[in-house]
């Protein structure tokens, strides 16, 4: 598999997934808002919709659903990886020295469970009797879990030069991308078709980006927000690297407002076709600056790139590069309240399987009746717990290929 995307709506063909469990009943009300929820789900209902969503997806495109756990547990096949990939979980906890110990008591599939579940001291003390550690500190975790992981669109992006791993703004997120970039790396079914763009060769702490600000226009454009989530320096290695590959010419830094609810560009904008976008309008208003980066020069050594700032309006750069373009707004036209409810619950974040075809939070009833006025199929999916960990459908999946648009 070719691991380049190529546009946000091409018929779904391969997605990757994870539907949430164990690690979703890790959060309580105390830790609820370092792990970047907004309440405290209900596991079981919360995994009936997500099946739901899996059987639409399935339903209706045929595409192939890739489950982030199986692909964790092959790629944990290989020992070395295994020992590596736990040893850099433990690390958080500075815990790293126990590595071995904790391999030699813990199972394949228990080490997939504390990676993505994380584990606590007195759930190893189970396992290992003698561990060094006073029991004040049962309830504490040795490697930390990772709820938001059903949001598989941040922890990695594909473009049409090759694929972004993310580096995480927010510690309850960190982890997430290391567990992604080790199955891309090492996985058999990927490491040979992986073009890395970022992080960049050398970079050991490199600058923050997460995959819900990067937006496909084109094969030839893409945007990436300049947001809460992702920092600028991040976004000039992406563009380098980027226009150094070759297929994209244009790289647009679209500066939003750092906030909570505008925390990704895909929770104000996505691409339903080839001249259709959604969008919440006061976000593209609050838009602070857009900047476009392109080649200056490559000699095969050095590439050096240049930014321009624009003067234009996101819009009008969003009309250059999306000829006849057509907007939906997000909550229908008129009621402000409409469209401020349904942004907070990812209204504009609908996920495209296909040309004018999406699935929607059934309750952003708003925006799904504009959506229909302008001819797009609606798939609705229910809500109410996926929707605490405050994502949508595109924020909940990876498209690893599509068809050619
Ligand atoms: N692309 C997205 O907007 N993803 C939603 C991520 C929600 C998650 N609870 C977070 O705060 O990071």
């Amino acid at each position: 598999m070719d691991l380049r995307l190529h546009s946000e709506f091409g018929t779904l063909k391969t997605v990757l997934m994870h539907r949430p469990g164990k690690e979703i009943d890790r959060l309580t009300p105390y830790n609820k808002e370092l792990l970047l929820f907004e309440d405290v789900p209900y596991l079981e209902a919360m995994q009936q919709e997500h099946d739901y969503f899996t059987n639409v997806i399935k339903q209706v495109t045929g595409a192939k659903i890739l489950s982030l756990h199986e692909l964790l547990m092959e790629t944990m096949a290989d020992d070395a990886i295994l020992f590596k990939m736990m040893e850099e979980a433990l690390s958080y906890s500075r815990l790293s020295h126990f590595t071995e110990s904790i391999l030699g008591r813990l199972s394949t599939s228990e080490c997939a469970t504390a990676l993505i579940a994380g584990i606590k001291v007195h759930e190893l003390k189970k396992k290992i009797s003698k561990l060094p550690m006073v029991d004040l500190m049962d309830f504490a975790f040795v490697i930390p879990p990772c709820p938001n992981l059903y949001f598989q669109r941040d922890p990695a992006a594909l473009t049409p030069g090759g694929m972004i791993f993310s580096s995480m703004r927010m510690e309850g997120r960190q982890r997430e991308a290391n567990v992604i970039r080790s199955i891309f790396e090492n996985h058999p079914d990927f490491k040979d078709q992986l073009n890395r763009i970022y992080p960049v060769d050398g970079h050991n702490n490199p600058a923050c980006i997460e995959g819900g600000d990067v937006i496909v226009i084109s094969d030839k454009a893409i945007a990436i927000g300049n947001s809460e989530r992702t920092d600028e320096k991040a976004i000039y290695h992406v563009a380098k690297a980027l226009l150094a590959e070759g297929t994209v010419e244009r790289v647009y830094e679209v500066h939003l407002p750092k906030k909570r609810n505008f925390m990704h560009l895909d929770t104000v904008f996505t691409i339903l076709d080839e001249n259709l976008v959604l969008t919440y309008p006061d976000a593209l208003e609050a838009v602070l600056q857009t900047s476009l980066y392109t080649l200056k020069e490559n000699d095969g050594d050095q590439v050096h790139i240049k930014r321009t700032v624009l003067k234009e309006s996101l819009l009008t750069v969003l009309e250059k590069e999306i000829p006849y373009l057509e907007i939906i707004h997000l909550g229908g036209n008129g009621n402000k309240d409409y469209a401020l409810r349904e942004q907070w619950y990812d209204g504009a974040n609908v996920f495209a399987i296909g040309p004018r075809k999406v699935i929607s939070y059934r309750r952003n009833k708003h925006t799904n009746r504009a959506l229909r006025d302008m001819g797009v199929d609606v798939i609705e999916i229910p809500s109410s717990e996926l929707s605490r960990g405050l994502g949508g459908p595109r924020c909940m999946t990876m498209p690893l290929s599509r068809a050619k648009v």
